[in-house]
């Protein structure tokens, strides 16, 4: 039976090898129902491979994922349905449809409504865009749709990877703020790690696929192993 403690989404020991590259070694973490979790590493250190596996993109050969303290077997076209969004990497937009139609593509359950993508797109700042087409849009303004995208169905888990790649020093700050007002349940896989510190109540770190620390920001910050990882790299 499934306890409050349990709530929200957690990984149990999960292990992912590619042949004989051990991409996640062991590794367990809980995303409790309104937290920001953020998982961190040098490149390599498996942050991509254990967003994959929380989408079902990638499978894992031990562990086990569980949701509200029920096995969960994640399949990416399903993930909806939980109640968990997801942004890409980039932007990832459908070029022939405009910004609004983009949106309403983030709804697989119910009826899309457009009144629900333009409040979507209000809360990322671009419902003036939503009749352009993502390809005249400077690069910022495609990650808030992709981000609006990701909020249109209102998810209770929102997964975002690398937010903040590609992005100037203002539009992350923007960006930080949107995620400390954000209602909703947050794991964030970044590099960029200015953002992660400023807005995650707890980090997992990362390093050739074992967690080596998990903590606040001040816990992470103060963690020598997680210097050694990242080689004097700031942390
Ligand atoms: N499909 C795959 N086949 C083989 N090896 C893979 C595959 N995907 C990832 N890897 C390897 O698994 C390890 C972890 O990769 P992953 O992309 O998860 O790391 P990352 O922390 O996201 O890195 P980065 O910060 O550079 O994006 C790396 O050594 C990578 O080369």
């Amino acid at each position: 039976m499934s306890t409050r403690t349990d709530q929200g989404l957690s990984l149990h020991h999960i292990t992912v090898r590619f042949g004989g590259l051990l991409a996640l070694d062991d590794v367990s973490l809980r995303v409790s129902p309104g937290r920001v979790v953020g998982v961190i590493g040098p490149n390599g250190a498996g942050k991509t491979t254990l967003f994959n596996v929380i989408c079902g993109f990638a499978a894992p050969q031990s562990g086990e994922i569980t949701l509200d303290g029920k096995p969960f077997k994640p399949r990416p076209h399903h993930l909806n349905r939980h109640g968990i969004a997801r942004t890409l990497q980039g932007v990832g937009q459908f070029n022939g449809m405009t910004v609004l139609e983009n949106v309403l593509t983030g709804i697989r359950t119910g009826k899309p409504t457009e009144k629900a993508a333009y409040e979507a797109l209000e809360r990322t700042g671009v419902a003036d865009q939503a009749a352009a087409y993502p390809a005249m849009l400077p690069y910022a303004k495609r990650k808030r749709v992709e981000l609006a995208r990701a909020l249109v169905a209102r998810p209770r888990i929102l997964l975002l990877d690398e937010p903040a790649g590609g992005l100037d020093a203002e539009e992350i700050d923007w960006l930080a703020e949107l995620i400390r007002n954000l209602d909703t349940t947050v794991l964030l896989v970044e590099h960029h790690m200015d953002l992660v510190m400023s807005v995650c109540d707890e980090i997992l770190v990362l390093d050739f696929g074992k967690p080596i620390a998990l903590g606040s920001p001040d816990e992470i910050r103060g963690n020598e192993k997680v210097a050694e990882a990242y080689l004097g790299t700031a942390a």
